[in-house]
Parts: structure tokens; sequence; C-alpha cells
């Protein structure tokens, strides 16, 4: 039965939430788990939608997976790995972005993989061209099928020169899953370095990759023969962290957020203390809190890492509707994130959508028929709605507009922010919000 869930909003959010390992990276040092001989153990896993997905996905190739939940500890055993059958990949996929990094690591396994048509959130058409075509550079077969593709590597896989056209995290994550134990030498070009990337390279490190970084985005991977297993403390989830931070902004709250790591949030918290929120940094996390006076209007921009990430971007459109002023926000990485604002504007925000360029950064976008550049004008008083939640980071805004707005909001299709988001009702309740789930 589907859930409702009935929010009250008006109150401010304060106290503290425990933020753990990071939805972007966890199920990716899962699926390396796949290229070691031997076992490796992963610490700091959230309870999230995504693990779950994955965990599947392991256990159907014949990876023992044993996940404490409570501890958020993760060991993964690959002496036995199996090719699954097609019908148990196609019940197994789930809504996740992941298999597609099944690719290399299975190939490496079986010589073969089936891969099921990717689910993860609808921002933009989101195509596999880019993987695909370091796969078949690294000599790996293509065969599309009606709902996924079938890759094998007749010939073994070998190191490649290649350069992608954007700098892509999946095809970044994709490259690096293959060429360490693919015959020779790969340099990768114009790869893309989100901490998440780094997190991936330290594990492969620790299993026996060579792998370098350059300063020009270029990634060097000698092959090895064998790879080990890993032991390894997630990086926690930035992107979880910066949700936080927002909905402490928005409703005019303080949230100590347990965890969070500043190292990763540099772009964000510059913005986060311009446009006036407030932030403190501990050992163990940071606190953000809302300044107190009025909130400023900023021109910002998404973009690749070191920039501002895309997945900040709906969190953040959020809180500019409640500054004073006029705010342009040019989203550069998805053609399609600004699908959410609809339900803004329904609670009483202001928000033009363009489909012009709005910004300077260099965008894929502007001469196509994209409505990827939006002017907020604030602050706009919110006043509760219905609302069906169209994807996780813009799921998450909308509880924290309607947390912050005048009045009931009744909220359907909750379920995708389990992707990304472990146990948000219970931490939105601990901070004070007013909210109650029921059937329908
Ligand atoms: C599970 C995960 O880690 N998800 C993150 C990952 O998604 P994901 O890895 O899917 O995102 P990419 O960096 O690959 O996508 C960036 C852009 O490249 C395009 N593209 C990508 C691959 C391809 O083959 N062809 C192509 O055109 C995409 O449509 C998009 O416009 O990075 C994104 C950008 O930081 C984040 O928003 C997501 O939260
Ligand atoms: C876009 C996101 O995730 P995914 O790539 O898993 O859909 C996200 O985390 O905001």
């Amino acid at each position: 039965m589907a859930k409702l869930l009935t929010i009250q909003g008006g109150k401010p959010l304060n106290g503290r939430v425990r933020v753990r390992g990071a939805k972007n990276l966890v199920p990716k040092a899962m699926v390396a788990s796949l290229l070691g001989s031997e076992p490796s153990e992963l610490r700091n896993i959230p309870e999230i939608k995504d693990v779950d997905i994955v965990t599947s996905l392991l256990t159907i190739h014949g990876v023992k997976v044993d996940h404490d939940r409570e501890a958020g500890t993760l060991t993964m055993d690959p002496r036995e790995t199996r090719n699954a059958t097609y019908s148990e990949i196609d019940t197994h996929a789930g809504d996740s972005r992941i298999p597609i990094l099944f690719c290399g690591p299975l190939m490496h396994k079986n010589g073969e993989a089936f891969i099921p048509d990717l689910g993860g959130c609808r921002i933009g058409d989101r195509p596999i061209d880019y993987h695909l075509e370091v796969l078949r550079n690294f000599g790996a077969v293509v065969d599309k099928q009606p709902s996924g593709i079938r890759i094998s590597a007749p010939k073994g896989l070998r190191g490649a020169k290649l350069e992608l056209p954007y700098p892509s995290v999946g095809a970044t994550e994709q490259v690096l899953l293959t060429a360490v134990l693919a015959e020779g030498i790969t340099e990768l070009k114009n790869a893309a370095v989100e901490p998440e990337i780094h997190d991936l390279i330290q594990i492969l490190q620790q299993m026996g990759a060579i792998i370098s970084v350059n300063t020009d985005r270029t990634i060097r991977i000698e092959g090895v023969e064998r790879l080990s297993g890993y032991r390894h403390r997630s990086i926690p989830d930035r992107n979880e962290s910066a949700s936080w931070a927002s909905a402490a902004l928005v409703t005019q709250g303080d949230i100590y957020v347990e965890g969070a790591a500043q190292r990763d949030l540099t772009a964000f918290l510059n913005t986060y203390r311009k446009i006036g929120g407030e932030f403190e940094v501990y050992d163990d996390g940071l606190r953000f809190w809302h300044g107190g006076g009025l909130l400023q209007p900023l021109v910002l921009e998404t973009d690749v890492h070191p920039g501002f990430m895309t997945d900040w971007q709906q969190p953040m459109v959020v809180a500019l509707t409640q500054a004073t002023g006029v705010s342009i926000v040019h989203e550069t990485v998805y053609e399609n994130r600004f699908g959410f604002t609809h339900a803004l504007q329904r609670m009483g925000a202001s928000i033009q959508l363009h489909r012009e360029c709005l910004g300077s950064n260099p965008c894929r976008f502007g001469q196509r028929n994209f409505l990827h550049s939006a002017v907020i004008s604030g602050p706009s008083k919110l006043h509760g709605a219905d609302i069906d939640v169209p994807d996780l980071r813009g799921g998450f805004s909308h509880l924290i507009a309607a947390l912050a707005a005048e009045g009931t909001s009744r909220v359907t299709g909750i379920e995708v922010i389990n992707r990304g988001y472990e146990k948000f009702l219970d931490k939105l309740i601990g901070l004070g919000a007013d909210v109650e789930l029921s059937e329908r």
C-alpha cells in the first residue's frame, strides 16, 4: 500500500542527526569487492536502498555478503563467484544506476555479463554511451538487448588510451573498475575527480592496483594480474550533509550533522556562508544554523568537482526562495533537474525557468530546448500543498519546503528518498518535525 506523509509546517528543525557513508561511494566500493580474490570489509555503511540493491546483485553472483546493520559493517567474500541467470539479474536490478558498474568486474571474473536497464533519478536522459564507448576500447563486445545489454570480452580486456567528452563520474568509475585488471596501461583524459572517485581509488590501491591522478584530470592505471581484498571506512555522505544544512537554513533551525566532513564541502560552505547560513566545524561533524538576519540572494552554477555539486542544487533552491532579492541558478550537469520547482511554485515560491544559459560555465544544454536555468525571487511565504515526490533530492527538498511552510502538506512517493537518506523520517522526528505517516 502506498504511503502518505502528512507534514504540519512552521517549526524550526533543531537537534542532531548522524550521517554515515556516502551513497555515491559505498555501492561502488561494494562492486569493487568482486575484483578481489579475498574478502573485503567496508565500514560506515548507511541503511539505504542502493546498498540493499547492490547486496542482492552481489549475492546472486555468488559473493557472500554479511551486513551488520547496527555496526554499519559489510563483509564481502568473492571467492565463489558465478554467473547469475538473466531472470535473477532482471528481478534484482531495482531503481539504482549501479548495475552498469558490474561490466568490468564480471567480464574479468566470468568473461561476460548481462546488465539490466538502469534506474536512478529522472533528472535528464542519462545515457550510457560513454560507458559503452570506453568498454569497447578495452576490447568488450556489446550486444544491446530489449531490457539491457549483454557484454563480453572474447579476447580479454586490454588497457587503452581514452578521453571522456565530459568528466562523467560513472564513466570514470567504469574505467577504474575495468582497467585495474586489464592487460597493460590505461590512460583516461578528462576524468571526473569527485571525492568519491578518490575514495574508490584508495580502495583499489589497497587491493593492489597502481593508479595515479594528474592535476590535468588524467588518470593513469597500470593493470595488474591479481587483486586482494580491502578494509576501508567510507567517506561521509557530503550530499546528505548539505541537505541537512539546507534544512536548517530553510526552517530557521539549528542542526548538528554528526559525521559530516568540511573537506568535501568547500564549495557548498562558501555558498552557505554567502546566503547567510552559519556553520561551525568540529572533529566529529558540522553544526549548521540560520544566522538570524535576512538571507542574501545568489548567482550560482552547478559544476563537476571542485565546483558546486548538482546534488546540492535542489535543497539550495528551496533556501533561495527565502532570500531577499533575485537569485539565478544555472544547472550545467543535468539538462532536466528543475522539475521539482513546479511543486515549490504551487507552494507560493516565485521561480521562472529558462532555456538560456544564465551563467558563464561552459554548458552542453544552452543551444537545446532544456529549461536548465532558474530565476528565483524572494522571500516567498510558502504554504502547504499536495506533493508527489519526483526524485531523491527533489523529494528531500519538497520535505524541507513543507516543513518551513504554513499549514499542511500531504506528500506521496516518499519511498524514493530511502535511496539516499538513511532513516530520514526518524531523523526528521528527532529534529522536532511534525510529521505523520499513514497508508493510503
Ligand atoms: C550513483 C552516483 O554516484 N550518482 C552520482 C553520479 O551520477 P552519474 O555517474 O550517473 O553522473 P555522470 O557524472 O555520469 O553524469 C554527468 C553528465 O554526463 C552525462 N553522461 C554520463 C554518462 C554517459 O555515458 N553519457 C552522458 O552523456 C549525463 O547525462 C550527465 O549529463 O554523478 C552525478 C554528478 O556528480 C551525481 O549527480 C549523482 O548523484
Ligand atoms: C542523482 C542522484 O543519484 P543517482 O545517480 O543514484 O540517480 C543523486 O544522488 O542525487
